[in-house]
């Protein structure tokens, strides 16, 4: 009996599935002969360059000339790889048609002053225009040569430069442009004449081959050629970049987030459209709009209109007694009421899930409903469950549909930008699913290896998918069972919109999207949207999507109930103050939990070290760790007291630590969201806690940011000289090497920053005063490459390396 599968993934029939592999690798081919056609072109056009420079001399003719690597042998070769079999397709509509001649002709006529056409220039005779031909009839190309002619030879205006290809089985020559005229033999071939081709004219590139003859009107090249375009050369060197990505790619799995994340960016830059197939390309014109379009489209924003207004009409009202209950979390609708699966619904009762935040009683009869909804609420306000939930519908919904799947797809992808995020969302959805026999969630995030991801998705059900964007779009690209599964997708999340929605993370999102199904429903979450971003998320979701904000216009953006502070103290002091409002607040709260925010891993580094001799419960989670060490003391925090975490930006968002009684932002927050969303850790579910914000007297314009805010100025504690001299002797046993790393990284961190960056002799300065605070004696010297991408080469205080 026939072994194997009956079904593959996405419920292909194993022929289906040959064939879309077929179709796959005939795309890659094609996508690499694409390439190669652009190198040809370019090759081509700087021989003619060449040849038009004054003195240059008329190349020799025949093969014996040219030397293995010679441009001409290299023009040649690709020449003859992209008229390969299965590569005339590169030949599109926009190049010209392709015909092939009943007998091969003789000579070229000319077809006249004004007329003629193409066809009968080159074939003299009036050639059909039509499509490609059977594949098969373009093979076997024989070896050919090619010649130069001198320019005095060609009796034409345009004399710059000339030549064509000879060839004992095909010849190739490429023609003017109708309104050329000018005569030629086939043993003396005109010139191209592609200066006028380059200038913007129809080039015809006749190819004659003794058996075959192809004809190619390149408009399209004609207004590619321009003489000094460089946009081939671009594409070539690109394509070489690809290759060397590539290889990267395959080798960084295990190295440092930082450089694993720039190839990987860099090589699905690089390759995203290959790998798509097309799908990240648009198609298709954006036409004009007709009149009653229009008018239909006025009706509908009208309809939006309206609809926007009674949504936050209802809202509204609901923030309303949401306010004037004193904030409390909870509303009096029960998940029971919700339209949601029992099961689900056992599930939540099982987790202390009896009632509906607000989020939740707002936004889950419009997502439950399939509409696609952008929603903004505070911090730890339940957002997490009012996306899961629909998620799980989805899958509910679409399995029934779907039964006879040996792999099933993915229905429901949530997306959010760090690993803890999408580990804790992995782990909440498993809790919604406890009752949902054969339906499961996995994760797949950056810093795991890439087989192990594929096993687990393939040996594991998988209906719901949590990931980070760039190993997703990893194995997008690399995997094509995978980009199948998708396309069952019905939702799609994304969570911490903004952020994704954010320059860092814009591109890839964009791809994803591209490579998943349009008719799909797409939820967008976030406690903080800028005005930006709104207009953003129009890439994502459709255009008669629901705002759901439970915040409201003018509204304070963060938790009520969170008390929040301002030091300002000499940078010198930085470390100290820590120290002190930490010893202070242990002593206050008997069950303290704190999370501390550095402005960069390295400094995170460094006060973690600092603080453990200091005998402090301390713990550190930052993007130089690995993804092991970082699962696990998020873990052990989560489920802890009387602990302290030293972290960077990875646990500024969504990250749910039960409990944490005060949260310290060391150093200006990179923007007014990230102030926001570092504090809302602290102050969850309605609860109290305490935000500090320690800043530099040059950092207070940071507090313009938010002025909105209730932050207020705290009274500076006293520091005695006895702690002082502790803090200064664990500051001294911190190991050299990472002083330095904290110093280069303080650097990069507040040049990046608008504000401070500007102006380059004050950061270095400044940076110069961190050193001390660090206890280095002197500023450690920078790469020269470094130092000038930052643009402080030839800034005073800035020492470069000798070597
Ligand atoms: N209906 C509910 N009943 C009880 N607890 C809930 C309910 N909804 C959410 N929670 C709890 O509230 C806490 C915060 O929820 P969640 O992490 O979803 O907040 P969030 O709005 O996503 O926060 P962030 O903006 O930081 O991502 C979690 O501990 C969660 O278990």
């Amino acid at each position: 009996m026939g072994g194997g599968p009956r079904t593959f993934p996405g419920g292909l029939s194993k022929w289906q599935y040959k064939r879309m592999h077929e179709k796959l690798a005939r795309q890659k081919q094609q996508g690499l002969l694409r390439h190669e056609k652009q190198l040809y072109l370019a090759r081509l056009r700087s021989e003619i360059r060449a040849s038009r420079l004054p003195g240059a001399s008329p190349s020799p003719g025949g093969d014996d000339d040219d030397g293995p690597t010679s441009s001409r042998a290299h023009i040649r070769a690709l020449a003859d790889r992209f008229l390969l079999p299965g590569a005339e397709d590169l030949w599109n509509e926009d190049d010209g048609p392709i015909h092939r001649a009943e007998r091969p002709p003789r000579r070229v006529v000319s077809g006249g002053r004004n007329g003629g056409g193409r066809h009968q220039l080159v074939s003299g005779r009036e050639q059909p225009r039509g499509g490609f031909n059977p594949r098969r009839e373009y093979q076997t190309l024989a070896p050919w040569w090619w010649q130069w002619r001198s320019a005095s030879a060609i009796p034409s205006r345009a004399k710059e430069a000339s030549f064509c290809f000879f060839g004992p089985k095909r010849r190739y020559s490429v023609m003017p442009p109708p309104f050329q005229a000018h005569h030629e033999s086939v043993d003396a071939p005109m010139m191209p004449l592609i200066a006028r081709g380059l200038a913007g004219g129809p080039v015809a590139l006749s190819l004659f081959i003794q058996e075959r003859f192809y004809s190619v009107a390149a408009g399209r090249f004609g207004r590619k050629w321009r003489p000094d375009s460089s946009d081939e050369d671009d594409d070539i060197s690109t394509a070489k970049k690809d290759l060397k990505f590539a290889k990267l790619g395959a080798s960084s799995e295990e190295e440092s987030e930082d450089d694993e994340l720039e190839a990987r960016t860099a090589i699905r830059k690089k390759w995203s459209s290959a790998a798509l197939r097309n799908c990240d390309i648009k198609k298709e014109r954006r036409a004009l709009k007709s009149y009653e379009e229009e008018n239909n489209d006025l009706d509908g924003s009208f309809r939006e209109l309206r609809e926007e207004i009674k949504n936050r009409e209802v809202l509204g009202v609901e923030r309303r007694r949401y306010e004037s209950r004193g904030e409390s979390l909870f509303t009096n609708k029960r998940f029971d009421e919700c339209g949601i699966s029992p099961l689900t619904v056992k599930a939540l009762t099982d987790a202390g899930y009896l009632q509906t935040t607000v989020v939740q009683e707002a936004a889950l009869p419009m997502c439950l409903e399939g509409k696609d909804v952008l929603v903004k609420a505070k911090t730890g306000t339940g957002k997490s469950a009012a996306f899961l939930l629909p998620a799980i519908e989805s899958v509910l919904n679409a399995m029934k549909n779907h039964t006879n799947h040996r792999v099933s797809p993915i229905f429901s992808l949530i997306l959010c930008p760090t690993r803890e995020l999408a580990i804790q969302l992995t782990a909440e959805a498993n809790v919604l699913l406890k009752y949902h026999q054969g339906i499961g969630v996995q994760s797949l995030i950056g810093g795991t290896r890439f087989k192990l991801d594929q096993r687990r998705l393939e040996s594991n059900p998988c209906q719901i998918l949590v990931a980070t964007p760039g190993r997703l779009l990893d194995h997008i690209e690399n995997k094509s069972s995978f980009s199948v599964r998708l396309m069952g997708l019905k939702l799609l999340v994304l969570d911490e919109a903004d952020h994704l929605l954010d320059l860092g993370f814009r591109s890839d999102i964009e791809k994803i999207v591209d490579s998943l199904p349009r008719q799909r429903q797409t939820l967008l979450f976030s406690a903080t949207i800028p005005k930006e971003v709104r207009r953003v998320s129009q890439l994502v979701l459709k255009r008669d999507h629901v705002f759901v904000d439970t915040v409201g216009l003018g509204a304070v953006e963060t938790p009520n109930k969170v008390e929040q502070l301002y030091h300002i103290v000499p940078h010198e002091l930085h470390f100290h103050m820590v120290y002190r409002l930490l010893r202070e607040h242990i002593d206050q709260e008997m069950d303290y939990k704190v999370i501390v925010f550095c402005t960069t891993a390295m400094v995170t580094e460094f006060m973690y070290i600092m603080l453990r001799d200091l005998k402090l419960n301390v713990r550190e989670i930052h993007s130089r760790k690995p993804q092991l060490y970082r699962t696990r003391i998020s873990e052990e925090f989560r489920d802890s007291s009387r602990l302290i975490l030293v972290t960077s930006d990875v646990s500024t968002r969504g990250v749910n630590y039960p409990g944490v009684t005060l949260v310290i932002q060391v150093g200006v927050p990179s923007d007014r969201d990230h102030y926001i969303h570092r504090l809302g850790r602290t102050g969850r579910e309605g609860k109290s806690g305490k935000g500090v914000l320690l800043l530099a007297p040059w950092e207070e314009y940071f507090l313009n940011e938010i002025h909105d805010l209730p932050v207020q100025k705290s009274q500076t504690p006293h520091m005695d000289e006895d702690m002082k001299r502790k803090v200064d002797g664990s500051i001294k046993i911190v190991d050299m090497s990472i002083k330095e790393a904290a110093y280069h990284a303080w650097l990069g961190y507040y040049n990046s920053i608008g504000d401070v960056g500007r102006d380059k002799t004050m950061l270095v300065d400044l940076a110069n005063r961190f050193c001390k605070s660090i206890g280095l004696e002197k500023p450690p010297a920078l790469y020269r490459r470094t130092a000038l991408k930052m643009g402080l080469k030839d800034v005073p205080g800035i020492r470069i390396r000798k070597k």
